[in-house]
């Protein structure tokens, strides 16, 4: 988790402010039976079915689901652009059906990229009009826009209108405008679309540092999920409008380790060979150009060292052997497609594997044995 400072080191300046005093472990973000529905009785869809969580300051969360889950719908509840059909959503203690002035204050969002900025202003006039949309006087934020500029790598192009730039800057823009104002909150949509691999790098960077160093909370949705797994402290994956995982990135990915062993040979495995494998352990095989790739799922020392007495007596010429490690995308896959219901919220209740589904097709090798 995200280092939580007693006090945020950002000079709070204005009354508004005040009422963000920052505390070690403060719930900044409340969602409490969720529901939205469009359209009524049985032709209306259920968007969000009864979601529930709670965020802690200075904590970076992705919010994941595959298409239609409902992850958009609960966003825009929470930003109060859409109305729920009930439950509560409360940021900074402010309920956002009842303040959304006062909500939106502490709310920065960038849901539509680099449409979210104005191209014929420039990079700072951008910031100046975020930062006034909040009431904040040019004269009084210029300092913290050159910082923010400066970390972003947009100093220089300060004074550019936005359309000269590329669709990576705009982004960028776009990302310096949402924290332009001086919130606690930031809602951040697709962040690296159209950044390279170098900006996006930058960006998991400047991520990183506003949760743990100015205790910005961040909620991101992403489809890249090398992005979310990168920043995230935690992932709350909805399904169907309900919310089927919500842990620690690092729980959530420990939880579906698993000790499986991938060898690559050289040539294709014979069919007598293939059959003995197959009667003896659970494995996968690929072809893979010239090489054959074959998966051991959960196995042990003595599996390992099995197959590879297999692979000796048959004469297999062993190209490489790695153990494998999931990653979030093994893990979205696996609760998506099983089904397994991965909640913490104080009764951990974790499902057993089903050891013969296998997420080969997308592991990545690991560590060496
Ligand atoms: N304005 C609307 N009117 C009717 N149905 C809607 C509306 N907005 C969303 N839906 C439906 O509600 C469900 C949830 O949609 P939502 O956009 O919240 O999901 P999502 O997880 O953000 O999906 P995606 O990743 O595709 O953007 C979907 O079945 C969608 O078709």
């Amino acid at each position: 988790m995200a280092q939580h400072a007693a006090q945020s080191p950002r000079a709070r300046t204005d009354d508004t402010r005040s009422e963000r005093a920052a505390s070690a472990g403060e719930t900044v973000i409340s969602v409490d039976g969720l529901t939205k529905q469009y359209g009524s009785d049985e032709a209306g869809v259920r968007a969000v079915d009864g979601v529930s969580f709670e965020i802690e300051r200075g904590t970076i969360v992705g919010l994941l689901g595959p298409n239609g889950a409902g992850k958009t719908s609960t966003i825009k509840s929470m930003l109060g652009l859409i109305v729920p059909d009930a439950g509560t959503v409360s940021i900074c203690g402010v309920d956002v059906d009842s303040d959304p002035a006062r909500a939106h204050g502490h709310v920065g969002a960038m849901l539509e990229g680099d449409r979210n900025v104005y191209w014929r202003l420039t990079v700072r006039e951008n910031l100046e009009y975020f930062a006034g949309l909040g009431g904040e006087r040019p004269s009084k934020v210029r300092e913290r826009h050159d910082e923010l500029l400066e970390r972003l790598g947009l100093l220089e192009w300060a004074d550019t209108p936005v359309n000269e730039l590329s669709k990576g800057m705009k982004q960028k823009v776009s990302l310096a405008s949402t924290l332009a104002r001086d919130v606690d909150v930031i809602f951040l949509d697709e962040p690296t679309l159209g950044l390279d691999v170098e900006a996006s790098q930058d960006l998991h960077e400047e991520l990183r540092r506003l949760a743990e160093q100015e205790d910005i909370t961040i909620v991101l949705t992403s489809h890249n999920l090398d992005i979310i797994e990168a920043v995230s402290d935690r992932v709350i994956i909805l399904n169907d409008g309900t919310v089927i995982a919500d842990d620690d990135t690092t729980e959530l990915v420990d939880l579906f380790e698993t000790q499986s062993y991938r060898f690559v040979i050289e040539g294709t495995l014979s069919e007598a060979l293939e059959t003995r494998l197959r009667d003896a352990f659970e494995i996968t095989c690929e072809q893979d150009g010239s090489q054959t790739a074959i998966e051991c799922i959960g196995a042990d020392s003595e599996t390992l060292y099995g197959l590879m007495d297999q692979f000796q007596d048959a004469g297999v010429e062993l190209a490489d052997i790695a153990s494998v490690d999931p990653d979030l995308e093994d893990v979205f896959l696996r609760v998506i497609d099983d089904g397994l219901g991965v909640r913490s919220n104080g009764d951990r209740r974790y499902e057993t594997r089903d050891r013969r589904r296998t997420v080969s097709a997308r592991t990545r090798l690991g560590r060496a044995p």
